[in-house]
C-alpha cells in the first residue's frame, strides 16, 4: 500500500499542498494547530457511497454518522450531497438542526438517550430514532403519549460478532453495552413490545459491528443473523422489515500498513448478502441503510501543528514536540492509534532520522507519532498529520485548559474557516468566581 501522503502534491517550493492551497500559507493566516479538511475529498467520498447503491439499484440510505466530526459547515456539505445524518445527543442535533438539515433526514442513537433528548427528537420530528434498550422504549412511548406524536424506530441489535478491530470499538460482541441481544432473546422481547405499538413504528433492524473494520466476512455474518432473526418473527408474527440499517464501521488507510477496501466494495458486499439472504427466505428485500463516519471525513483530514522543542537521548529516542496533542487527536493515546505525517515546509527533502512526535500535554502518553522518518528539522518547522479528519475534532479536550484549535476548509484552492479557534476567554467562559 502507498503512503497516505502520496496522494498529496508538493509544490514548487517544496511545500505540501491541501486542496490546492499552500499548508504554509494556511498557517500563516490561520496558525497552528489547525485542522484543515480537503472538502472535495468529502464530497468523493459521500459520492462513492450513494453511487454504488444507485449503480446497483437497490433503494439504500446513506446517514454520515456526524460523531465523527460535527459542525455546521460539514453538515451543509454532507447535505448538498444528499446524505441524512446521525446524531447522538442534544449537541449533534442542534448542530444538525443549525446547518439547516430538514428533520426528517435525522436519524437519532444512543445506549442511554435521557428524556430531554428524546423530547427534543419528538418536537423536532425528526425522520427515525433506533432504539437502544427497553427503558427507553417505554419512555419514548410515554413521551410520544404527551406529545401526540408518532415517531418511525429501527431496533437496534447485538448480532453477537466481534469484528476484527481494537476492542474499544467493537459494538457487535454479545458483551457489548449498545442494543438488544440476538441471542439470548432480548430482541425479541423488544420485538413483542414494540409489533403492534400505536406511536412507535417499528421500519426494522440496526445492526453496528464496530468501527475501522478492513474486512466483510463480520459484515456478512451481521446479515445473516439479522435475517435468521428477521425469517423468525416472519414466521411467527408475520413481520416483515422496511429497512434493515447495518451501521458504518468501514476502514480507512492511517499508514501504509492499512489495507481497506474501497468503499463501493463494502457496500456491494452488504448488497449481495442481503440479496442472498432475501432470496433464501423469499421475502421483498428491504432498504438498505448504512451510517458511514470515519470513511466521510477521516481521509480529507490534516492536522498542521508548529514544531517546538527536541529532545535527544543519545542511542535511545529523538523526541520533537509539537503545539497540540491528546487535546486535538486522542486517538494515539486512545486506541494506539497510528499516523503517517511529514514536515510541511520541507516536503521535499529526504528523510534522515526516525523522531518520535510528542503533544504538549502533561502525560507521557501524550504521543502522536511513535516513529516517524523526516529529514532534518528545527523549531518553527510545520509538522503536517494526515487522515485526522474522524474523531480528531469531535474528541478534542480542554486538558492542561488547552483551546481548541481552529478548522478550515479547503476546495479548489480556496480556504474558508468553518469552526474559529477558542480563546482563553471561551476556556474560562463558564467558570464563575467563588463567592464567600
Ligand atoms: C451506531 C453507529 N453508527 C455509525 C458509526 C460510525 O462508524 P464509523 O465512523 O466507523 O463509520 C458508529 C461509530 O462507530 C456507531 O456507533
Ligand atoms: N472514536 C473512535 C471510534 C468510535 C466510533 C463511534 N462508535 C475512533 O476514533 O476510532
Amino acid at each position: 500500500m502507498q503512503s497516505v501522503h502520496e496522494i498529496y502534491q508538493v509544490n514548487e517550493k517544496g511545500h505540501l499542498v491541501i486542496g490546492e492551497v499552500d499548508a504554509t500559507t494556511l498557517v500563516e493566516k490561520y496558525g497552528t494547530p489547525l485542522y484543515v479538511y480537503d472538502i472535495n475529498i468529502v464530497r468523493n467520498n459521500c459520492r462513492e457511497f450513494v453511487d454504488t447503491f444507485k449503480q446497483n439499484k437497490v433503494k439504500g440510505r446513506v446517514a454520515y454518522a456526524s460523531k465523527a466530526f460535527s459542525s455546521i459547515g460539514v453538515l451543509q456539505v454532507i447535505q448538498q450531497e444528499g446524505l441524512y445524518v446521525d446524531v447522538v445527543s442534544k449537541g449533534e442535533l442542534y448542530t444538525a438542526m443549525k446547518a439547516g438539515l430538514p428533520p426528517e433526514k435525522i436519524h437519532m442513537h444512543g445506549n442511554n438517550k435521557s428524556r430531554s433528548e428524546l423530547e427534543m427528537a419528538i418536537q423536532h420530528k425528526i425522520g427515525c430514532i433506533v432504539i437502544d434498550n427497553i427503558y427507553e422504549i417505554h419512555l419514548l412511548s410515554e413521551l410520544l403519549d404527551e406529545y401526540n406524536q408518532e415517531m418511525d424506530v429501527l431496533l437496534r441489535v447485538t448480532p453477537g460478532i466481534k469484528s476484527k478491530t481494537h476492542r474499544y470499538i467493537m459494538t457487535g460482541n454479545e458483551d457489548s453495552k449498545f442494543g438488544f441481544n440476538l441471542q439470548n432473546g432480548q430482541a425479541k422481547k423488544a420485538f413483542e413490545i414494540l409489533q403492534n405499538h400505536p406511536s412507535i413504528h417499528l421500519k426494522g433492524l440496526h445492526c453496528h459491528i464496530g468501527s475501522q473494520i478492513f474486512e466483510t466476512e463480520t459484515f456478512v455474518s451481521a446479515v445473516q443473523l439479522i435475517f435468521e432473526e428477521l425469517s423468525e418473527w416472519r414466521t411467527s408474527y408475520e413481520y416483515i422489515a422496511e429497512v434493515v440499517n447495518f451501521g458504518g464501521g468501514f476502514g480507512i488507510s492511517y499508514t501504509k500498513d492499512d489495507n481497506p477496501l474501497a468503499r463501493s466494495a463494502y457496500v456491494e458486499q452488504l448488497i449481495e448478502a442481503v440479496q442472498e439472504q432475501t432470496n433464501r427466505l423469499n421475502i421483498p428485500i428491504p432498504e438498505i441503510w448504512i451510517e458511514p463516519g470515519r470513511s466521510i471525513v477521516g481521509d480529507a483530514g490534516v492536522t498542521l501543528y508548529t514544531i517546538g522543542s527536541m529532545k535527544e537521548i543519545p542511542g535511545l529516542r529523538k523526541y520533537i514536540s509539537v503545539d497540540g496533542g491528546m487535546t486535538d487527536n486522542l486517538r494515539p493515546a486512545l486506541y494506539q492509534a497510528e499516523y503517517e505525517a511529514v514536515i510541511a515546509n520541507k516536503a521535499n527533502l529526504p528523510n534522515t532520522q526516525n523522531v518520535s512526535v510528542a503533544g504538549k500535554c502533561c502525560e507521557s502518553g501524550d504521543m502522536l507519532i511513535w516513529d516517524l522518518p523526516i529529514p532534518q528539522v528545527e523549531a518553527e518547522d510545520i509538522l503536517a498529520v494526515f487522515t485526522t479528519g474522524a474523531y480528531g475534532y469531535s474528541m478534542a479536550n480542554h486538558y492542561n485548559r488547552f483551546s481548541k484549535p481552529a478548522v478550515v476548509f479547503v476546495e479548489n484552492g480556496q480556504d474558508q474557516l468553518v469552526i474559529k479557534r477558542e480563546t482563553y476567554q471561551d476556556v474560562v467562559k463558564n467558570d464563575l468566581p467563588y463567592l464567600k
